[in-house]
C-alpha cells in the first residue's frame, strides 16, 4: 500500500526509509493497529490533520442542529417533535464528545469554534441547505445521518484511540436518528396524500446530490486523503464511502416508491455497484466557499448563541469557583 500511496502524488507521503526512528516506531505502531493514545509521541502533521478533522466534524455537529431545530416547533405530532427533540441534543451531545476528543491532542475549543466563526475552519457542507418542508426533516435524517454512519461506521477504527472511542457512542446514536428519518418519510409515502408524497420526492430532489458530496472531492482532487489514509486516520477512501452508501440507499429508495434526480443512477451487473452520475463539483466548492444557500444564515447564529449565552458560561464559571472556595472551607 504505501509503494501506492507513495507513488500517487498529492501531499506527498514519507516511505518509511525517509523517516526518522521516532517516526518510524509510530508508523509501526500504526501498521501493527494499536492505537495512538494522547501520551504518545505524534508527528506534528498527524496532531494536525486530527485537530482540523476532529474540529470540523464537532462543528459539523453543532451546526447540523441549526436546520433541524426550524423544525420543532412545526413538527406535526406530539411524538415527532420529542423524536425531533432527542435526535437535536444527541447531536449536542455528538460536538462535546468531538471537542474533548480534539482537546486531548491540545487544541484549545474556543480557538477552534472562533475559526468557524471566522470562516478559517470548515464543517460539513449538507448544512448549508435549507429546510424548506417536514419532510426534509425525514430525508436529513434518513439520507445526511444514513452519509454521516457510512462515513461513521469506518472511523470506529482510526488509529486515533479518542476518536475512534467517540465514534463507536456516536455511531449507535445514529442509527437511532436514520431509523427516525426514514420512518417519517415511509408514513408520508404510505398514508399521506398526494401532495404529501410529492413532498417527499422534492425533498429527496434536493437533498440527493448534497447527501453524496458529504464524502468530499473525487480520491484523485482529495489533498489529504494519502496521508490520512497511511496514517489510518482515514480508513477508507472518499469515492469507495460514497460508493457504499449509494449501494445501501437505492434499494432504500426504491422500497419508499420514490426516485433520484440522477438519470445515470443503475445498477452494473458487472462492477456489482450502481454507476450514478457526475456531482456538480462547482456547487460543491462554492458552497464550501461559504456561497451556499445558508453559509451566513449559519454562521451568523452560531456567533449569535455564544454572545448571547455568555453569562451562562460566566454563572457556571462563577458557580464552579464558589464550590471549590466552599469545599476549601
Ligand atoms: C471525508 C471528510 C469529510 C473529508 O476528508 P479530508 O481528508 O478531511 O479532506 P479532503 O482532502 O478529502 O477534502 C479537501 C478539503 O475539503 C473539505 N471537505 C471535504 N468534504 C467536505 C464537505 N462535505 N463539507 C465541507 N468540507 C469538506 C476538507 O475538510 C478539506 O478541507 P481543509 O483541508 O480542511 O481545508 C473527512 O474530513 C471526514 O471523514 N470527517 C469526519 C466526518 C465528518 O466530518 N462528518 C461531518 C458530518 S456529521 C453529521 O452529518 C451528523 C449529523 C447528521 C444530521 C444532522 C446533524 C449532524
Amino acid at each position: 500500500m504505501y509503494a501506492q500511496l507513495v507513488e500517487t502524488g498529492a501531499k506527498r507521503v514519507k516511505s518509511l526509509d525517509e523517516m526518522s526512528p521516532e517516526e518510524r516506531a509510530f508508523q509501526e505502531r500504526i501498521d501493527a493497529e494499536i492505537k495512538i493514545e494522547p501520551k504518545n509521541w505524534m508527528p506534528d502533521g498527524y496532531r494536525q490533520t486530527l485537530i482540523r478533522q476532529i474540529s470540523q466534524h464537532a462543528h459539523s455537529e453543532v451546526v447540523g442542529m441549526l436546520p433541524e431545530g426550524n423544525w420543532v416547533t412545526r413538527a406535526p405530532t406530539l411524538k415527532r417533535k420529542l423524536q425531533l427533540m432527542a435526535k437535536i441534543q444527541d447531536e449536542a451531545g455528538h460536538g462535546l464528545y468531538l471537542y474533548s476528543a480534539m482537546e486531548t491532542l491540545g487544541a484549545d475549543r474556543d480557538e477552534e469554534i472562533e475559526k468557524l466563526h471566522n470562516g478559517k475552519a470548515k464543517y460539513s457542507s449538507i448544512f448549508n441547505y435549507p429546510t424548506l418542508s417536514w419532510a426534509d426533516i425525514g430525508t436529513i435524517g434518513w439520507l445526511v445521518d444514513g452519509a454521516a454512519i457510512v462515513n461513521q461506521v469506518v472511523l470506529q477504527r482510526t488509529s486515533y484511540g479518542p476518536y475512534s472511542r467517540a465514534m463507536i457512542r456516536i455511531c449507535k446514536e445514529e442509527s437511532f436518528h436514520q431509523r427516525q428519518g426514514y420512518q417519517i418519510l415511509l408514513d408520508l409515502m404510505r398514508h399521506g396524500t398526494d401532495e404529501q408524497k410529492q413532498m417527499v420526492q422534492d425533498s429527496i430532489n434536493r437533498f440527493w446530490w448534497p447527501a453524496l458530496m458529504m464524502f468530499g472531492p473525487h480520491d484523485d482532487d482529495s489533498p489529504n486523503s494519502q496521508q490520512s489514509m497511511a496514517w489510518k486516520i482515514k480508513r477508507k477512501s472518499n469515492d469507495e464511502l460514497r460508493q457504499m452508501f449509494i449501494d445501501q440507499t437505492v434499494p432504500q429508495l426504491e422500497f419508499l416508491g420514490c426516485t433520484a434526480p440522477d438519470p445515470d443512477l443503475k445498477w452494473n451487473e458487472e462492477r456489482g455497484h450502481y454507476d450514478f452520475g457526475e456531482i456538480n463539483w462547482q456547487e460543491f466548492y462554492d458552497v464550501l466557499k461559504g456561497n451556499g444557500p445558508c453559509n451566513r444564515e449559519r454562521i451568523a447564529t452560531r456567533k449569535k448563541a455564544i454572545e448571547e449565552g455568555a453569562w451562562v458560561r460566566e454563572a457556571a464559571v462563577a458557580y464552579a469557583e464558589k464550590q471549590k472556595q466552599r469545599a476549601a472551607a
